[in-house]
């Protein structure tokens, strides 16, 4: 089984964690065995497809949910030991917001913002206004806050439910599915904003989605879960171009470029992850070999750590293999076309 390695600088580790469900009669592990670290200030992704666990194991994070076996830590404190006014202590630091944003219908921004500094306790009434201005004027919507709920998009909402998750200036920031019912706009909005949360306020961010592309532009490392289980945990670009489970490759498939079936014999898809300036790549690959290239079709995209490109490339001539042999030499990765 997949374990991560522990790491001293860990705000969240799990050990060795399963949660068990009965469900008609039967017992089914949600979660089986999980053993996980994630850093401060890190956006660390949590993905699978459907049922293998990811919102089980968020929820474990604030104890929605408690584990069958195994433990679960934030600053190395186990939280099954947390009694109420810790554990009330401990959600205030940790923000969540999810797929269907929880904001009270009844309560504007303003006052779903307010609320949550209310039930913490924290200042007066002018203080608490003032707070939560700022926060919505932080999170671009200052000149909604006296809207209700029904008044608001669905981005607008995630953004009045985000600013409610800041509101007692948490540490860690768990978002559940928080993009998915969203428009690829509002989608585009929403996981700017969470970048660059992390960047200004060092908030550390748990992101579950089952979107590879969520993961892609704004994790720094990812889990894969997997009925239950740990497949694999690894930096993006790690899981995304050289994943090590079935269900890594799976998801990667979704955002890498298919295979050039159908392109031509010679064609090629070639990956490479950084600063490759791919047309010297190219021409350093055929220098002094009979063989020659042409691009058929290119893009370059950007993972929280760098770009990355993959581009079809049409390569002949008698050394075409050892061609290639030099951009694999290169980090380049390359897949022809099937026979
Ligand atoms: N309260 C519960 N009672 C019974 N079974 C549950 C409960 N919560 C989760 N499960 C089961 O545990 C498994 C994992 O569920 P979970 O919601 O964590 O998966 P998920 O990866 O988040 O799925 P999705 O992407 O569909 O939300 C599923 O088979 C689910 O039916």
């Amino acid at each position: 089984m997949v374990s991560d390695v522990h790491n001293p600088a860990s705000v969240i580790g799990l050990r060795g964690v399963t949660r068990r469900f009965v469900s008609k009669g039967a017992v089914q592990a949600a979660l089986d065995g999980v053993d996980l670290d994630i850093a401060r200030g890190e956006v660390f992704g949590i993905i699978g497809p459907s049922g293998s666990g990811k919102s089980t194991l968020i929820r474990l994070l604030n104890r929605l949910e408690t584990p069958s076996e195994g433990r679960v830590e934030v600053n190395g404190v186990d939280l099954s030991g947390l009694d109420a006014r810790a554990l009330s202590a401990l959600r205030h630091k940790m923000g969540m917001i999810f797929q269907s944003f929880g904001l009270l219908s009844s309560k504007t921004a303003l006052q779903n913002v307010t609320y949550a500094l209310e039930l913490a306790g924290t200042g007066t009434p002018a203080s608490r206004r003032q707070r939560a201005l700022d926060l919505l004027d932080r999170v671009g919507l200052s000149a909604h806050a006296q809207k209700y709920p029904a008044q608001l998009s669905g981005g607008q909402k995630q953004r009045v439910a985000i600013a409610r998750a800041l509101a007692n200036a948490p540490d860690i920031l768990l978002c559940d599915e928080a993009t998915s019912a969203l428009d690829p706009e509002a989608t585009q909005g929403i996981l700017t904003l969470v970048a660059e949360l992390n960047r200004e306020l060092g908030l550390t961010i748990v992101l579950v989605t089952h979107e590879m592309e969520v993961v892609r532009q704004v994790c720094d490392r990812v889990a894969v879960l997997d009925h239950g289980r740990l497949a694999e945990v690894g930096a993006v670009e790690q899981v995304l171009f050289a994943p090590v489970s079935a269900a890594g490759r799976a998801l990667s498939k979704h955002i890498l470029p298919p295979p050039p079936d159908g392109v031509g014999e010679g064609a090629v898809t070639l990956t490479y992850f950084g600063e490759v300036v791919y047309s010297d790549a190219l021409s350093a690959a055929v220098h002094g070999l009979q063989a020659r290239f042409s691009v058929l079709s290119g893009q370059v995209s950007h993972l929280k750590s760098g770009p990355y490109g993959h581009m079809i490339v049409d390569m002949a001539g008698p050394d075409r293999a050892e061609a290639l042999a030099r951009l694999r030499a290169r980090g380049v990765s390359v897949t022809e076309a099937a026979k």
